[in-house]
């Protein structure tokens, strides 16, 4: 018998990273070829997006999509969350070239306050959360304080970018297979101080730490470049990453959605205190997935070299989460 539709709610939709994300969604690659899906699109209540967002309605229409049982455009948060089981929040106003992200908090944090009470008040109560606007992290907190309905561990921003660049950057530098990593993580905020860590990945089954047995190249290369991989690319592209965007919300929802087998992933989720990370600071760790759960993996040892990257990005996030109070 086949299986009862999720509602999957996606802000931003007649954006960038909605037009590579959709498709992917009703194709079946985030939640399975087997389960049907409803799409329900936000975009703001302004002519240009709602007519950009009917475009995207008739592709999406166009391509037949055997597991696509719905498609709902909105312009209100509250209609465009109704029952909602996934919410993959994108809409936000991307940066632009010489900009850090957090220099966007004022121009979206409002975005979040707003959409936070309406998924308090109309999403499943099960709805599982992702933050892709920037600052991503921030934002998450945001739509999480802005819930107290919702159970924290139901919001959580996107990581999953930094992990797969940083994936990617290592298996050019061994040789290896980026398919055949595992154990690596990034911490901390979606922003160039995030630090991504391979001291416990293998690839391949072999030792990364080992293989490229060099200090320098992690400081001095490996992190910078994995850490202003977004600037680069709006430095090339004149645009933000948006296809790859798409994909790691893909990959973050579907890890979440139907578990990773004990394979470790990064998601930015909500400490408990874990490695010392203050409650609520939504933060990268590494966590592994089970029946729509992700569960911190903990006792990793941190070396000097690692508490200080982690001191600073975690300074970083309680600074921005001191300039986002009055909203909250
Ligand atoms: N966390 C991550 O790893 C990444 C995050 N991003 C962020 O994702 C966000 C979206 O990027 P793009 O799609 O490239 O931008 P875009 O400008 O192409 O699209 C954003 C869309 O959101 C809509 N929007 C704005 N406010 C909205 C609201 N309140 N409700 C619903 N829709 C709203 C806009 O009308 C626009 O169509 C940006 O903040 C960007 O910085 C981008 C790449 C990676
Ligand atoms: O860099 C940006 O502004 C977009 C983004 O978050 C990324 O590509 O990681």
């Amino acid at each position: 018998m086949s299986k009862k539709p999720v509602r999957v709610a996606v802000t931003g939709a007649a954006g960038q990273i909605g037009y590579a994300l959709l498709f992917r969604i009703a194709s079946g690659e985030m939640l399975g070829k087997d389960q049907p899906v409803i799409l329900q699109l936000l975009e703001i209540p302004d002519e240009k997006a709602q007519n950009a967002l009917k475009g995207v309605i008739m592709e999406l229409e166009d391509c037949a999509f055997p597991l696509l049982a719905g498609i709902e455009a909105h312009s209100d948060a509250e209609s465009a969350f109704k029952n909602t089981d996934y919410a993959i929040l994108v809409g936000a106003r991307p940066r632009g070239p010489g900009m850090e992200r957090k220099d966007l908090l004022s121009a979206n944090a409002q975005i979040f306050t707003v959409q936070g009470k309406a998924l308090n008040k109309v999403a499943s109560r099960n709805v599982k959360v992702l933050v892709v606007g920037n600052p991503a992290n921030t934002n998450a907190y945001i739509a999480m304080k802005s819930a107290p309905d919702l159970p924290r561990e139901n919001f959580t921003a996107m990581l999953r970018l930094d992990h797969n660049r940083a994936a990617s950057q290592i298996a050019a530098k061994t040789g290896g297979t980026v398919g055949g990593i595992e154990k690596l993580t990034v911490w901390g905020n979606h922003s160039p101080t995030m630090y991504a860590d391979y001291r416990f990945a293998t690839i391949d089954g072999k030792n990364v730490k080992e293989a490229i047995n060099d200090d320098v190249w992690n400081r001095d290369t490996f992190l910078p470049t994995v850490g202003k991989r977004g600037a680069a690319i709006i430095a090339a592209r004149g645009l933000s990453s948006a296809a790859s965007a798409a994909n790691a919300a893909i990959d973050h929802m579907r890890d979440w959605a139907l578990g990773t087998n004990g394979k470790w992933v990064t998601m930015g989720i909500p400490s408990n205190g874990e490695y010392g990370i203050p409650k609520d600071v939504i933060f990268g760790f590494p966590v592994t997935t089970e029946n729509g759960k992700y569960k911190i993996v903990e006792g990793l040892p941190i070396d000097a070299f690692s508490q200080e990257r982690i001191d600073l990005t975690l300074k970083e996030l309680t600074e921005e989460q001191d300039g986002v109070k009055h909203l909250l």
